[in-house]
């Protein structure tokens, strides 16, 4: 007994049973609307949906597509938000709204609780460097592509070997992970940077850490938040700043070359400039006319933050399309190699952007895997932010702060939409494409980094992922060629899925047999 009333004891029991009460009795800024998750006449349901759907993701959206097509319904999730979910018919009216509205930065800044873990608000209220991902980086993608290509090449022959006699095995995530690491730095970085090991390692190291921190950051009570970051994010700031210490020297190097270049009249030392994201990063930066953005800590922290933008997305898109290749038919394996083999002797062998947009299977691949296994179950998160709130076009009042949404993962399975919605289908796509009547803008509809509500792996909207274009690009190329370079033996059942909470990942331990082809 002696033990309950001592001090140590007594004041955080009190602060946990005050904030269940809290969370209890406040009074609620929600809708009424029907609750997903919870069950006629019991008790506290918000709190025991909360619960419920954070356990089952899958089965919730699912319910809440069926039993309110129509209407708007409350989507509650522990350690993230109570979502207003609105019927698929509403997103566009969502998208459709000024910022000063519905706010895509609030969203994710609560999501990542980029505040807190983070910490730089040069960084999180100024992201530079995503103007830049949709701009130069978009626009450059094609002129890179024999880049892209060297460094795929150089690493699959380093990590998975040029041995054409025996079968070997990846754990293929964690393979995947090393490699786009390495390719996609290649145009963030250049070389040799690209290959430095210890910056690729904390790159996924922060990938991995700041999802983790703000994921559990999220299950505590905002004023106490702050203090537990101070713990809860250490892996990701040690993680962080050896990334940047590493870099650092790389970026005052080029600092001093440009001031160099201009202090040339003739521009003669212009030649021979990097075309990377760190070059382009440190134009913008000397544009902006902010002292901030020209630190050598602030450059590599933007360069940070790429890697978290992309390294886990493009991985799991790699591995989620590689089983379910490998559990489907081999037809499907050689009807592909026959597409790239046939295009790239057309193009004189070259990796160049007309070979890639000339590939419509290999796209309609890397678009159906998505539509199965989008990491998104829900699409289009905002936060309200207009101080009066806003009404839906069905007339539910929302009030400041609320987090509205629209469905995912249920979308991209409703048969109406997409038939026989469980088959992984590679060339259901193309097939659309060669039978659509109309314009080439049209038949481009069908292409992997064209969003709408319908098809929202890479968001929908003016917010949707900027990265789409050039991700799209270097992961037809990395299929390609381990199509073309690799055999594999094909597997019985695709390993499952994994959900964690709102999110759905590939199976992260699954593994892979794979040789090197003799000639591809
Ligand atoms: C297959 C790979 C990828 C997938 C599936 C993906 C998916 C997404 C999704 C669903 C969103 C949210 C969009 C919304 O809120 O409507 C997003 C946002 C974003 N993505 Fe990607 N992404 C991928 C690759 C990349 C790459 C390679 C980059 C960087 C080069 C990138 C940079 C970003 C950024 C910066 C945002 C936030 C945009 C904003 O705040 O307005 N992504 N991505």
């Amino acid at each position: 007994m002696d033990i309950i009333t001592r001090p140590a004891v007594l004041a955080p029991a009190l602060l946990i049973a005050g904030y269940l009460v809290y969370q209890i009795l406040r009074p609620s800024t929600l809708p009424r609307l029907p609750i997903v998750g919870s069950r006629p006449g019991e008790w506290f349901p918000l709190v025991k949906a909360r619960w419920r759907n954070a356990k089952d993701m899958r089965t919730s959206t699912l319910v809440a597509y069926q039993q309110h097509r129509d209407e708007a319904c409350l989507l509650p999730i522990a350690g993230g938000q109570d979502f207003v979910l609105l019927p698929l018919q509403e997103m566009q009216w969502l998208l459709d709204q000024p910022d000063s509205i519905f706010s895509n930065h609030a969203a994710i800044k609560e999501d990542l609780q980029l505040d807190l873990v983070v910490r730089d608000p040069g960084l999180i209220e100024n992201p530079l460097h995503n103007h830049l991902i949709a701009t130069k980086l978009t626009r450059e993608t094609g002129n890179l592509i024999p880049d892209l290509f060297d460094e795929l090449q150089t690493s699959f022959e380093e990590i998975w070997g040029r041995d054409t006699v025996n079968f070997k095995q990846v754990v293929l995530w964690e393979s995947m992970q090393l490699i786009i690491g390495r390719v996609t730095n290649r145009v963030f970085v250049g070389l040799p940077m690209c290959r430095n090991s210890a910056l690729l390692e904390m790159g996924i190291a922060c990938a991995r850490d700041l999802p983790m921190a703000a994921a559990i950051l999220r299950f505590f009570w905002g004023p106490i938040r702050p203090l537990v970051a101070l713990l809860l994010t250490l892996p990701f700031r040690i993680h962080s700043a050896r990334f940047c210490r590493i870099l650092k020297p790389e970026i005052t190097r080029r600092l001093q070359s440009n001031e160099a270049r201009q202090n040339d009249p003739e521009g003669k030392a212009l030649r021979g400039e990097p075309n990377d994201f760190l070059q382009w990063s440190i134009h913008q930066a000397k544009a902006s006319g902010d002292p901030h953005n020209m630190k050598p800590q602030t450059l590599a922290s933007r360069i940070m933050l790429l890697n978290f933008a992309s390294i886990h997305t493009s991985s799991f898109a790699i591995t989620h399309v590689l089983f379910d290749l490998l559990a489907s038919k081999k037809e499907y394996i050689e009807e592909l190699r026959e597409e790239v083999r046939e295009v790239l002797a057309a193009h004189d062998g070259q990796w160049d952007k007309r070979t890639l947009a000339a590939l419509p299977k290999l796209d309609s691949t890397m678009r159906e895997s998505q539509r199965l296994n989008s990491f998104a179950t829900i699409a289009t998160s905002r936060t309200v932010i207009a101080p009066k709130g806003v009404k839906t076009p069905s007339g539910v009042e929302l009030s400041p702060g609320t987090r509205v949404c629209g469905p995912s993962f249920p979308v991209f399975h409703d048969g109406d939409i997409y038939p026989d919605p469980y088959e992984f289908r590679p060339f259901r796509f193309a097939e659309k494409r060669s039978t659509t009547e109309g314009s080439y803008v049209d038949k481009a509809r069908q292409a992997w980094p064209t969003t709408s509500t319908e098809y929202t792996a890479f968001g929908h909207g003016r917010h949707a992922c900027p990265g789409r274009f050039f991700a799209s690009s270097e992961l037809k190329l990395m299929l390609a060629y381990i199509l073309l370079h690799y055999d594999f033996e094909m597997q019985e059942k695709r390993p499952e899925n994994v959900w964690f909470g709102l999110q759905r990942v590939p199976p992260l331990k699954a593994s892979l047999r794979f040789r090197r082809r003799d000639a591809p």
